[in-house]
Order: C-alpha cells, then sequence, then structure tokens
C-alpha cells in the first residue's frame, strides 16, 4: 500500500509493549538534516510516549546515509536491544541516489542477518524534497514514528525469542 494511502503516524496504540526496560541505539544520517531531524524527534518522541527513558536513548550521527551501515555495525555492539537507522535520500542528477539507496537497503538487511540486534530501516528514497518532507512528519505522517514502533515490537520480539 502507497504511504499516500496509509499515514505512517497511524496505528493502534494499545498493540504496543511498554519500552520501559529496552535500550535503543539512533544512528542518524547528516544529508538532508531537515529531513532527519524530523525523523528523529518523530522516532524519539514515540519511544518515549511508550515508556522509554530518554537515559536509553543512544544517538549517534554518521556523514550520510552510507555510512548508516558502519555505523549501525557499531551500534550493535553497544549494550543496546535494537537499532534504528535513520536517513534521507533523494534523486539527483544522476545514477548515485540508485546505487545509495541499494547499497544501504542491502547493507542493513545484512546487519540484521548477521547480528542479534534488530537494526529498522528508516531510510527515506525520495524523487523530490517535498516527499521527503511529506513523509518526515508532513502529510502522510512521520516513518519515525513507524520506525520507533517497528524497534519496539523488534525488542519485545527479540527478548521472547
Ligand atoms: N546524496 C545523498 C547522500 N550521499 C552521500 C552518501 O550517503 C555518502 O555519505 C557518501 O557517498 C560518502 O560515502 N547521502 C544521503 O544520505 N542522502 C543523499 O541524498
Ligand atoms: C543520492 C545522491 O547521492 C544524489 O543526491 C547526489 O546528487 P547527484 O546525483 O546530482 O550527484
Amino acid at each position: 500500500m502507497a504511504t499516500a494511502n496509509h499515514n505512517l503516524s497511524v496505528y493502534d496504540k494499545t498493540t504496543i509493549p511498554n519500552a520501559n526496560k529496552f535500550r535503543f541505539g539512533i544512528v542518524v544520517s547528516e544529508w538532508n538534516p531537515s529531513i532527519t531531524e524530523g525523523l528523529y524527534q518523530g522516532a524519539y518522541n514515540t519511544l518515549i510516549e511508550h515508556g522509554a527513558q530518554p537515559n536509553n536513548i543512544v544517538r549517534w550521527n554518521v556523514p550520510g546515509s552510507f555510512e548508516l551501515i558502519y555505523g549501525c555495525k557499531k551500534m550493535q555492539e553497544q549494550l543496546v536491544n535494537v537499532v534504528i537507522a535513520i536517513g534521507s535520500v533523494i534523486q539527483g542528477e544522476t545514477k548515485h541516489f540508485d546505487f545509495v539507496c541499494e547499497a544501504v537497503a542491502q547493507g542493513i538487511k545484512d546487519l540484521n542477518v548477521a547480528e542479534e540486534t534488530p537494526v529498522i530501516f528508516c531510510v527515506l528514497t525520495d524523487n523530490t524534497m517535498q516527499q521527503a518532507i511529506d513523509r518526515s512528519g508532513g502529510k502522510h505522517g512521520n516513518k519515525g514514528t513507524e520506525a520507533a514502533v517497528a524497534a519496539i515490537k523488534m525488542a519485545e520480539l527479540r527478548k521472547n525469542s
């Protein structure tokens, strides 16, 4: 279902486990900072809303989305239950967009396969800045909220598995 038909910030809040005992690592790309900061705030606020403790949320910055792979790999080595990777990749004039998006998606997938700590893919891959705005707190909601919900659920799944 396209995001245009499913607001990223709408979910059943009664189905979310209490996050008060989990530690979260969040790695944030510095490219398109107005977007990634919006994603981060959406994720942070949602984690707090569901009981996470501020001192249990660890944030690191990386230069760009490609560096999310290494940053999340190192974050997995920290004492966290789950990692969230936050980035915003926006189409430019060349095929670089395709290579960055593919590399980051594959790299984060690989981290989920290789290690015990889940990594949530909160990377927007948009054709335009407006699409990114719409998905980081705009008319289509905030993918950071969606990512935080996924992070809590995956931390709970890891605890119970
Ligand atoms: N164009 C975007 C980039 N490009 C930079 C790469 O992510 C990487 O930092 C560089 O190639 C050095 O390794 N990154 C984004 O996050 N968003 C973009 O739109
Ligand atoms: C996703 C990118 O790397 C891209 O924004 C870079 O822009 P360009 O393709 O015009 O070099």
